[in-house]
Parts: C-alpha cells; structure tokens; sequence
C-alpha cells in the first residue's frame, strides 16, 4: 500500500495528473486537458467526476461513504466479476477494492490523458471466486485486468481488457467466467426532463416486472416510476427498419445530450436504472429526493456472461461524448 507522498511521486504529471487526498483520506487522480478534467478514486478505480467546458456529467450522491471494501454511490462504480446477484458479493468485487495504477500517459497532440488501472487475482478475490471446472475439483481463478480511462478535451474513453492467466493444460478447466457493466449515474437536471432514444424495438428483462422479457415500443423512453431494466442485444441492425439511432441521454431542462458508443460484439446489453421514491428511501448511502437528479445507464455483457479459456483475452471499449449546449 502506497503513501499519498510516494503515489505523488510516482505518477503526478505537471498540470495533466494530480495525486490528492480524496475524501475519507482515499486517493484520487485529478485528470486535466485544457477544457476538460476527471476524477478517479484508487478505491474501486472509481470514476467520481467527468466534467467539460466546467460542466459535470456525472452524478455523485451526497450521501455516499467513501469507505474501504464499499462501493461508493454515483459516477462510474465498475461492475466486474458478476452483475447483480450471485455466487460472490452483489455487482462483485472490483468496485470495493483498490486497483494498482499501472501507467500515466499525457498525449500532448491528441491533447488526452490516460491512466490504466490493473488489477490481479489477489488474496481477496482467491478467497471468494472459484472456477467452474469439469474436472471435480474448484480451483482459483487467475487474471489479469486492465482498466484505461482516457480523458480527451470532450469525451471520456473506457477500455476494459482480461486475461484468463491460467496456466491450466486442459482448456475445458479453468474456464474465466464474468459479467461486466459500467455502471454510471449521468448528473440530470429532472428526471421528468429526460428521455433515452436508441432502445426502440428492443427486447429487456423487467426487473420491476418479474424480469418478464418485455418489448420496448418508445422512441423516447421516460422514466415515471423505479425502473430497472436489461435492455438485450442493443446492436444496430437493419432488421429495425429504421435509421441507426445511437444511444443518447436527452436532457430538454438543461438543454444538453451524451451520446454513449461502446463495442456491440463484446458488451451488447444496456440497464436504465432509477430507484424512484422508495427505494430511495431505503437506500442508506443515497439522498430520499436524489433519483430526481440521476439516471444510469449502464453499458455491459450481462445476459450472456464472457467464457475465457486460459490464455483467452477480451477487449471492450465504451466512449461517453457530452454535447455542447448549443447542439439542442
Ligand atoms: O445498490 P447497488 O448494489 O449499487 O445496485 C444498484 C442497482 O444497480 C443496477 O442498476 C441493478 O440493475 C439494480 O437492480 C440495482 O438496484
């Protein structure tokens, strides 16, 4: 475990890279280009803040604990091994514990600055995760994550790569098995302002609605009520019928958009999450009236989890680009 004074040492980079003390005494980065800047805590590699042109894009509850081994509420808490409920903890492991920084890059011609985050099996995660092998025995899974957060002066990259490192001679045995979403809380100005556009026509498991496979028949989708839902297979496709419509993030109060890409072969599902008045009532960690002033929209591979053999990798790739005011 590092010291604030030696991760300082280790990774500030003048103007473009700040190791501070965050909250709770936890270290964060403090990514800055000309015209945008990001926030990211050690704990959970945790994105807590993407802003550009001084605006945030991200929701950060303020009653969120900034506390070891818990996810903190808001941004972007990284979703990885298991997405919900399981056989380890609720949503894994990889957004309640540290992540070593692995490299700090400034690009002054692209004008972007990069951290990658990487993460191994350790003594927690040997404790917790096992394979699912043929051969009888369970044995420990072994990987090697890395996590690349790449702030451009008006858009925000996410890479997330794995590596089964297995050295297991049989390729039917110690087979990596996981779910993955970013799972990020976009800043709203109300929730009656908002609508989704790009799930027309696509089928997704109701979680409010004993996760009965329903068809989404809205252009625009609001939220008037908890939602929790598994959009499946958002991939573009001309079976639609109907021009290619990105998935967007609309905002008529503050006039503004995020337009959300990512890699549709690796992470085809997209879960639109808000816990409405109830539940927000019940969650300890998050404000009763705060679900007026977040959304998420969590991009991932959740239906059909990722099978790596040993050796095996996987690359995705999600992009978050804000509009500027005027473009409403
Ligand atoms: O409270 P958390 O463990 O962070 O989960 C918050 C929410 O995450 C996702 O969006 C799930 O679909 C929801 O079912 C869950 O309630």
């Amino acid at each position: 475990m590092y010291t604030l004074e030696q991760l300082q040492s280790l990774w500030n980079k003048g103007k473009y890279i700040q190791v501070l003390k965050g909250n709770n005494d936890l270290s964060k980065l403090v990514l800055k280009t000309s015209t945008s800047s990001c926030e990211i805590y050690i704990h959970g590699a945790h994105i807590t803040s993407f802003k550009t042109n001084s605006v945030e894009h991200l929701f950060m509850s303020e009653k969120s604990g900034f506390q070891d081994m818990k996810a903190i509420r808001g941004g972007v808490p990284l979703i990885w091994p298991q997405f919900g409920n399981g056989k380890i903890q609720t949503h894994g492991f990889a957004r309640n514990c540290d992540w070593e920084i692995h490299k700090a890059l400034v690009d002054e011609k692209t004008q972007s600055v990069q951290i990658e985050f990487l993460l191994r099996n350790n003594e927690y995660s040997e404790k917790v995760w096992n394979c699912n092998i043929t051969s009888g025995k369970e044995t420990i899974n072994n990987f090697h994550t890395i996590y690349r957060v790449t702030l451009h002066p008006d858009f925000l990259d996410l890479e997330f790569d794995v590596k089964n490192t297995s050295t297991s001679p049989s390729s039917n045995d110690n087979i990596l098995e996981f779910q993955l979403a970013f799972h990020t809380y976009y800043q709203i100005s109300n929730i009656e302002n908002v609508y989704v556009l790009g799930l027309d026509g696509r089928e997704y498991i109701d979680k409010m609605n004993g996760h009965k496979i329903t068809k989404e028949v809205n252009d625009k989708v609001q939220i008037s009520n908890e939602t929790d839902r598994v959009y499946l297979n958002v991939v573009p496709t001309q079976s639609i019928g109907k021009n290619y419509q990105p998935l967007q993030l609309i905002d008529n109060g503050s006039k503004t958009s995020i337009t959300l890409t990512y890699d549709y072969q690796s992470m085809p599902d997209v879960v639109v999450w808000n816990p409405w008045i109830e539940k927000s009532k019940k969650m300890e960690d998050f404000g009763d009236n705060e679900y007026q002033n977040m959304i998420c929209i969590e991009i991932g591979t959740i239906n059909t989890p990722v099978k790596l053999s040993p050796n095996q990798s996987f690359q995705t790739k999600h992009s978050i680009l804000p509009s500027n005011k005027s473009s409403l």
